[in-house]
């Protein structure tokens, strides 16, 4: 990979009003979860002590951001605040959604706890609405065996359409794994199929409908079945970017990363 600096690229553009630096990186990432699922563990052995904290713009929320090297490619990444949803019911919630939304990192990696996946799932499934560029991380796997609990991550993997990896991030146990995946997933190399979750028939009609407008308002918007769910629910933020013509703008920008990134494997293929 060559060493483009992401100042430049699309991405930088919808990080920079979030208060984020992107000069010298390759791509963005960040990290979600539940509260307690290891984020923070698994940010810190990733970054070292190469890391940054402060407030998210007119929040009061902290975040931290940091960087490292993965096989050439520069990661600047980024600890969200551990949520149980991304409904927007808490300032955390609204953080973490939006960052993932309109952020657009080139991979969020979802830090979920291996004795309590079942819980931690709905998190994911909400993440995979949003983006299909998602690695599961399954972390505390050293606690899980030691309540004797085997997790399945491959059927898992094949369940949620996207990379499921076995972690324990405070031994730095199944990093090379992750850090892979995420390589894979965030330069599109790795195509994932995520898992949606579908409602009643009414529903469903309803969603479809919405998205047709959304997707006349916003052409080749990549989430319009998220953001017509959300639309539904009364959602005052994503009416607002509907409005204000803020998603066609992502979209363009989308597209051009698109282009970016069919390049660069292209680069990579000819090396
Ligand atoms: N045994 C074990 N403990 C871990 C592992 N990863 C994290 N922990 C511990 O789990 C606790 C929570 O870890 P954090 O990294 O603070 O979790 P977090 O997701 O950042 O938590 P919030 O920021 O509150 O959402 C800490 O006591 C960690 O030391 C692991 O792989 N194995
Ligand atoms: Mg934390």
């Amino acid at each position: 990979m060559s060493g483009h600096d992401c100042e430049a690229c699309p991405v930088a553009s919808e990080l920079a009003p979030m208060g984020m630096q992107v000069g010298g990186v390759d791509r963005v990432i960040a990290l979600a979860g539940n509260p307690n699922t290891g984020k923070s563990t698994l940010f810190n052995a990733l970054t070292g002590l190469r890391q940054h904290t402060g407030n998210w713009p007119g929040k009061t929320v902290t975040r931290a951001e940091g960087g490292f090297a993965y096989d050439k490619v520069r990661y600047k990444i980024v600890d969200l605040p551990g949520t149980y949803s991304l409904l927007s019911a808490s300032q955390d919630e609204e953080v973490a959604r939006d960052f993932i939304l309109f952020g657009q990192p080139h991979a969020v990696i979802v830090v979920t706890d291996a004795s309590a996946l079942e819980r931690n799932l709905n998190l994911v499934l909400q993440v995979l609405e949003i983006t299909d560029r998602v690695v599961v991380a399954v972390n505390l796997m050293d606690e899980a065996r030691r309540k004797g609990l085997d997790v399945d991550t491959r059927s898992l993997a094949r369940d949620l359409g996207v990379p499921v990896i076995p972690i324990v991030a405070r031994t730095g146990e199944g990093l090379h794994a992750l850090l892979t995946a995420v390589d894979g997933v965030s330069s599109g190399a790795v195509q994932t199929a995520p898992l949606r979750v579908t409602g009643t028939p009414e529903f469903e009609h309803a969603v479809r409908e919405l998205m047709t407008h959304i997707e006349a308002a916003a052409p080749g918007v990549p989430n319009s079945r998220w953001l017509a769910i959300r639309l539904l629910d009364g959602d005052a933020r994503v009416e607002e970017a509907l409005r204000t013509g803020e998603l066609t703008r992502l979209v363009s920008r989308q597209q051009q990363q698109d282009v970016r990134f069919s390049k660069q494997i292209a680069l990579q293929g000819a090396q």
